[in-house]
C-alpha cells in the first residue's frame, strides 16, 4: 500500500521560549489506514497533531495533506480533516443539534441535516440531540467532540488520546465507531499513551519520544519483529539439570525442576529449531509434560524497551 494522504517532511517545532518539542520529524499517513501516534507523557504527539491542523507553526518543514500544503493552502487541507480534541470544551448552554450543525457551518458546509443525524445516531447521541450540553456526562461529551469533528464529513480524522479517562464500555463503543469510520474510508490518526488501544486498533503503529519518531511499523511486523514468545512445558517428573542433548540458549529449567521454559521469536522455526523441533527432542529424550502454555511479549514491553533504550 502506498498511496499517501498526508507528508510530513522535516518538521521542527520550538516553542517560545526555547523548548524543542519536534525533531526532524518525518512521517507518511497512508490513505485508509489507522495510525496510531503512541509515546509517553510530553513526547509531542499533541504538538505535531496541531502542527499537521494548522493550529500549531512549525519551525521548520511542511506538511502536505492529500496534495494541499497546508500552510499555503491551509483552507483546502483543514476541510479534509475533522479533530477530536483532548479537552472539553465549554458551549455549556448549546443544544448537541445545535453545536454539531455550527462545526459544519464553520467549515463553509452548507447545513444537512440528514449528516447530522446520521452522526449522531452512529455515537448514540440522538436522544440527547435536544440537550444542553451542561446536561451530558462526561462520555456523552466526549461523544459530541467526535460528532462535532464528523460534522463536515472530513477524510481524514484526528484522535488526540480519545479515551483518556472513559470507562471500558464507552472505550469499545469508540473503537467500534472508528473502525466504523475506517470502513467508510476515512483515514484515522490516533494518540494514546494506552498501549492496548494500539494494539487493538492500530494498522500501523509509530512511536514518538523527546520529539522524535524513534519507529513506524506495520503493528503485526512490530510484534513478529521484537516480540519473542515463550513456551512453558510442565513436566511430570522435575529434572535436576536439563539433558546435554537438549541445552540451548532459549532453553532453561525453573528452579524447581518442574517446568521447561523455551523463549523464542520467529527465528528458531526459520532455522527449523522451532517448537515441533523441541517437542521431537523431548521425546526421544523421554521426557513427558501435562501441560503446557504460551506467552507472546506485548506491545507494552516492546515500548517500554525502546522507550528505555532512547532515554
Ligand atoms: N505552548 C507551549 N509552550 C511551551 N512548551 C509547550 C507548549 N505546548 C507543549 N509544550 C511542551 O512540549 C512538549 C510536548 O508536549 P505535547 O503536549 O505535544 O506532548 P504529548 O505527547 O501530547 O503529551 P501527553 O501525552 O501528556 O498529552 C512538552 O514538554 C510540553 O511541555
Amino acid at each position: 500500500m502506498n498511496d499517501p494522504i498526508i507528508t510530513i517532511e522535516g518538521l521542527n517545532k520550538t516553542y517560545e521560549g526555547g523548548f524543542q518539542a519536534l525533531t526532524r520529524v518525518d512521517l507518511t499517513i497512508q490513505r485508509g489506514e489507522i495510525f496510531a501516534l503512541l509515546g509517553p507523557n510530553g513526547a509531542g504527539k499533541t504538538t505535531l497533531i496541531s502542527v499537521v491542523c494548522g493550529l500549531v507553526n512549525p519551525s521548520q518543514g511542511h506538511v502536505v495533506v492529500d496534495g494541499y500544503d497546508n500552510v499555503s493552502h491551509y483552507r483546502q487541507a483543514r476541510e479534509l480533516i475533522g479533530l477530536v480534541p483532548q479537552e472539553l470544551t465549554n458551549e455549556a448552554f448549546e443544544t448537541v443539534w445545535n453545536t454539531v450543525s455550527f462545526s459544519r457551518g464553520l467549515f463553509g458546509k452548507s447545513p444537512n441535516p440528514a449528516h447530522i443525524e446520521k452522526v449522531l445516531k452512529s455515537l448514540a447521541l440522538w436522544d440527547k440531540r435536544n440537550n444542553r450540553l451542561m446536561t451530558l456526562s462526561g462520555g456523552m461529551k466526549r461523544r459530541v467532540l467526535i460528532a462535532k469533528a464528523l460534522s463536515h464529513e472530513p477524510r481524514i480524522l484526528f484522535l488526540d488520546e480519545p479515551t483518556a479517562g472513559v470507562d471500558v464500555e464507552l472505550r469499545r463503543d469508540m473503537w467500534n465507531v472508528v473502525r466504523g469510520l475506517r470502513d467508510n474510508g476515512v483515514t484515522i490518526i490516533l494518540t494514546t499513551h494506552y498501549i492496548e488501544e494500539a494494539e487493538e486498533m492500530a494498522d500501523r503503529i509509530g512511536v514518538i519520544n523527546r520529539g522524535e519518531i524513534v519507529l513506524v511499523e506495520e503493528k503485526a511486523a512490530l510484534m513478529n519483529k521484537l516480540g519473542s514468545k515463550q513456551l512453558t512445558l510442565q513436566l511430570h517428573t522435575p529434572l535436576t539439570v536439563l539433558p546435554a542433548a537438549l541445552e540451548q540458549d532459549e532453553l532453561s529449567l525453573t528452579a524447581d525442576g518442574y517446568e521447561l521454559v523455551y523463549t523464542y521469536d520467529g527465528r528458531q522455526e526459520e532455522e527449523g529449531r522451532g517448537i515441533s523441533a523441541l517437542l521431537t527432542q523431548l521425546e526421544k529424550a523421554g521426557i513427558g509434560f501435562k501441560d503446557l502454555h504460551t506467552r507472546q511479549s506485548s506491545l507494552e514491553d516492546i515500548f517500554v524497551d525502546l522507550v528505555k533504550e532512547r532515554s
